[in-house]
Formats: structure tokens, C-alpha cells, sequence
């Protein structure tokens, strides 16, 4: 299993006293497998997102990606499952603008020590960005933009790609067009996506979904 999720909780302190967000969630992924995960606004989706990305940790339970349990890593070591072994892409596209389109690309496989151009000559190739290379960010649509956030997620070749509302920011046409693309590429690396969106007709191109509930699956 490329990612096991059991019993996991997490509490906010908030000034209302604490609040806990998430309440006991399992989950498992396979590595070329796609999960939908779904749930009204404040439900827990985004907070789930971040702690199967190492970006916080959890009160109790465990994550655990392959044989590794996530909880164990110190900071160096959650840092470095991102740059290589898990990709995430965020509804914010946050490219460097001081770098062109084909080093955005290749910026955290670099950092990983992961960088193949040829595999970036196919990404840029497949996400019709052949002709934007070297661009600089501004110069580009949003759309255009999400689609070099996603090739740079992509870059390195992670297992496990964890996505909230990628193509949140676009239109209806041009996201499912992206969401194509990402699949097409994820399916092609055998990758596993697990992919936050509102949009049932995005969940419905997926293998599977999950829905959330006040913390809960529902
Ligand atoms: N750092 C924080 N401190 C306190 N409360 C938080 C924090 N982050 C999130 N929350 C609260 O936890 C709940 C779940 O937030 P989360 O962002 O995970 O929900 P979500 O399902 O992703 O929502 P949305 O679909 O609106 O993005 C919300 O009520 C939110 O206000």
C-alpha cells in the first residue's frame, strides 16, 4: 500500500477553546490509484492535505507512506519527503517570478537531486507549455500558470501527488482540461493522487472518493 492513514485526530486550540477538526480518519491509497476527497467547507479536507504532506502533524495516528511512518521524520526529513517523495499542489500556484518557466519547472526536483530533462521536455511538452519555457511567470494566464505548478509538482517524479482545488482558480473548460493532464501524468508516472475538490464532476474522473463530514468519513 503506498499510503496508509489510521485514526487520525487533530485538535485546533482556537479562542473558543479547542476544536477538533479531525475524528478518527482512515484512509488507504495504492500507488496508481486516484481518491477524490470531498466534504462541505471546514470539514477537515485541507487540514488532512497537510498532515499526509508532512506540513503539520497530528495529535494521534499514524501516516504512513510505504513502510515509513511520517510521525517519526524530524523536520529535515518531512522537508525532504516533499521535495522527492510527495508532490503537492496548492490552489495558490506560488511560482518564483524571478525565474523562467523551464527552472520553475525543475526547481524541486533540482532540490531533490531528482532532475531529469527529459522527463521536464515531456511534462512541458504534454502540458503545452513547449512554447513558454522562457517566460517568466507574469508573462503567462492562470491557467498557464497552474499548468507549470503542476509540471513542477510532477518534476521530481513523486509516488504520492496530494492536490487541493487545483483547478480552483480556473475555468471550467481549462480545469478539466489541466485535471486531464494531471491524471494522464500521474497514471503514466504510477503515482497515486489524492486530489481535495468541491466539484462532483471532478470527483466523478477519479477511482475513488471520499467524503468528509464534520471530521468524520462519511
Ligand atoms: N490553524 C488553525 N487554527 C484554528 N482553526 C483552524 C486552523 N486551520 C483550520 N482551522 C479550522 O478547522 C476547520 C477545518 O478547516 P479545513 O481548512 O481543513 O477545512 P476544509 O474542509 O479544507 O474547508 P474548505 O473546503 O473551506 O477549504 C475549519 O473550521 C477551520 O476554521
Amino acid at each position: 500500500m503506498l499510503l496508509t492513514v489510521h485514526d487520525i485526530h487533530k485538535t485546533y486550540q482556537t479562542a473558543d477553546g479547542p476544536f477538533e477538526v479531525l475524528r478518527g480518519i482512515d484512509l488507504t491509497l495504492d500507488a496508481g490509484e486516484t481518491l477524490a476527497l470531498t466534504g462541505e467547507s471546514g470539514s477537515g479536507k485541507s487540514t488532512l492535505l497537510h498532515l499526509i504532506g508532512g506540513l503539520d502533524t497530528p495529535d494521534q495516528g499514524h501516516i504512513h507512506l510505504g513502510n515509513q511512518d511520517i510521525a517519526t521524520l524530524d523536520d529535515n526529513g518531512r522537508a525532504a519527503l516533499r521535495r522527492g517523495t510527495v508532490g503537492v499542489v496548492f490552489q495558490q500556484f506560488n511560482l518564483i517570478p524571478s525565474l523562467r518557466v523551464a527552472d520553475n519547472i525543475a526547481f524541486q526536483a533540482r532540490l531533490a537531486g531528482q532532475h531529469d530533462p527529459a522527463w521536464d521536455a515531456t511534462l512541458a511538452e504534454q502540458m503545452g507549455l513547449g512554447q513558454q519555457l522562457n517566460k517568466y511567470p507574469e508573462q503567462l494566464s492562470g491557467g498557464q500558470q497552474q499548468r507549470v505548478a503542476i509540471a513542477r509538482t510532477l518534476s521530481p517524479k513523486p509516488r504520492l501527488v496530494l492536490a487541493d482545488e487545483p483547478t480552483g482558480n480556473l475555468d471550467e473548460a481549462t480545469a478539466t482540461a489541466v485535471l486531464d493532464l494531471m491524471l494522464e501524468l500521474v497514471t503514466e508516472t504510477g503515482a497515486g493522487l489524492l486530489m481535495v475538490t468541491h466539484s462532483s464532476a471532478l470527483a466523478d474522473r477519479m477511482s475513488r472518493r471520499l467524503h468528509l463530514r464534520s471530521g468524520q468519513v462519511a
